[in-house]
């Protein structure tokens, strides 16, 4: 008998008062016939218990026993100057049309290369402070802001605005653009992004003279702000060519991880392993587009996370074009400035020339 079923044997005799007997055995038959609920109850539980038991262990062996190797390509202490890193791997299918339409210009083996000696310090420090500048004026309520200078499109709220058209919406005073960007900062941004054009098509050995830079190439700001809209997710894996065309995509560190910003390292998704790089102010990361580089970059847990992201292609028709905005000496009028009217030095086609 249970020490329940005791007790409430003795509950009922003493509210009784006394000891009748065919009370006693009203008890004792309630019991008895309580007594296969009562064991289904037990059974019921312990067979919960058990299955619980049993997702708990599942869970802890698929997330402890996970395959997946962590393999650091780029660590944030390495210095990589001389050769880059590079490693090579199997081109996906996914440039079978621009073999026919530019065959000597598409990736005859693909992969991905790290170097940190391809842009100098002071270079990477000032377009920076370019980033930093351009960014300032919008910037999205989530955690992840772009600003393309070719575009002008700048992430601001949860909207996309062109930034040399902001005097039209906001306060801003023209002095305010007129400061905004320099010749200077053209010239450095110009600079990198034509060295940088070079060193790809030397890693991936195809003619420099007919890669261009192309959409989508900004600047981007990564928090750890909740996202707003979907593409504040930049943590989420993916292909760059599935919904763009370029062949190449670089990445230009702007901050370093672990001194700049916690979280935040970029990661190739590879079938056996995640093959990871960290961030560094100066660092160049780049890779051919295709689905054999799935990616994603960790979500960064605390401080700012600043890139320029430049992507390449073959089709000179998607070739970006120069910097539309830039302070001159020899133009002076407002329109000038802002939007090259009556200054055509300023809409100069594709210059990319050291
Ligand atoms: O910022 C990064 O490291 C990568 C960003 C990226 O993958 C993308 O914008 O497609
Ligand atoms: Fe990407």
């Amino acid at each position: 008998m249970s020490s329940d079923g005791l007790n409430r044997r003795e509950r009922v005799v003493n509210r009784n008062g006394d000891t009748n007997k065919e009370n006693v055995c009203r008890v004792v038959s309630r019991e008895v016939s309580e007594r296969p609920q009562n064991q289904s109850i037990i059974k019921r539980v312990m067979s919960g218990m058990a299955l619980s038991m049993t997702i708990l262990a599942v869970v802890y062996y698929t997330t402890q026993c996970n395959d997946t190797k962590e393999l650091v390509m780029a660590s944030v202490t390495q210095s990589i100057t001389g050769s880059p890193i590079a490693q090579q791997v199997m081109c996906s299918q996914d440039y079978t049309a621009d073999r026919v339409r530019f065959p000597s210009c598409v990736p005859q083996r693909c992969g991905r290369f790290v170097s940190d000696s391809v842009i100098t310090e002071s270079e990477a420090k000032h377009l920076l402070s370019v980033a930093k500048r351009g960014l300032s004026l919008g910037g999205s309520s989530g955690g992840h802001s772009l600003l393309s200078l070719h575009s002008g499109d700048l992430w601001m709220a949860t909207n996309i605005v062109n930034i040399y058209k902001l005097i039209e919406r906001t306060q801003r005073t023209e002095a305010d653009l007129k400061e905004l960007f320099t010749e200077k900062d053209l010239k450095v941004y110009r600079r990198v992004t034509n060295r940088i054009r070079k060193t790809i098509a030397i890693q991936f050995g195809i003619p420099w003279a007919e890669l261009y830079l192309t959409n989508p190439t900004y600047f981007s700001r990564m928090t750890a702000k909740r996202a707003q809209m979907r593409f504040d997710k930049y943590w989420l894996r993916h292909v760059d060519r599935k919904n763009r065309f370029d062949l190449f995509t670089s990445l230009l560190y702007l901050s370093t991880y672990g001194a700049d910003f916690t979280g935040g390292r970029f990661i190739f998704a590879d079938q056996m392993s995640n093959t990871t790089i960290e961030p560094k102010l100066g660092r160049l990361v780049a890779y051919t587009a295709g689905s054999e580089n799935r990616h994603r970059v960790e979500r960064v847990t605390s401080g700012t996370r600043y890139a320029l992201l430049m992507a390449f292609t073959c089709n000179h028709e998607f070739a970006a074009k120069d910097l539309p905005i830039v302070r001159q000496q020899t133009c002076d009028q407002p329109f000038c400035l802002l939007y090259g009217v009556g200054c055509p030095t300023l809409f100069s086609t594709n210059k990319f020339s050291e």
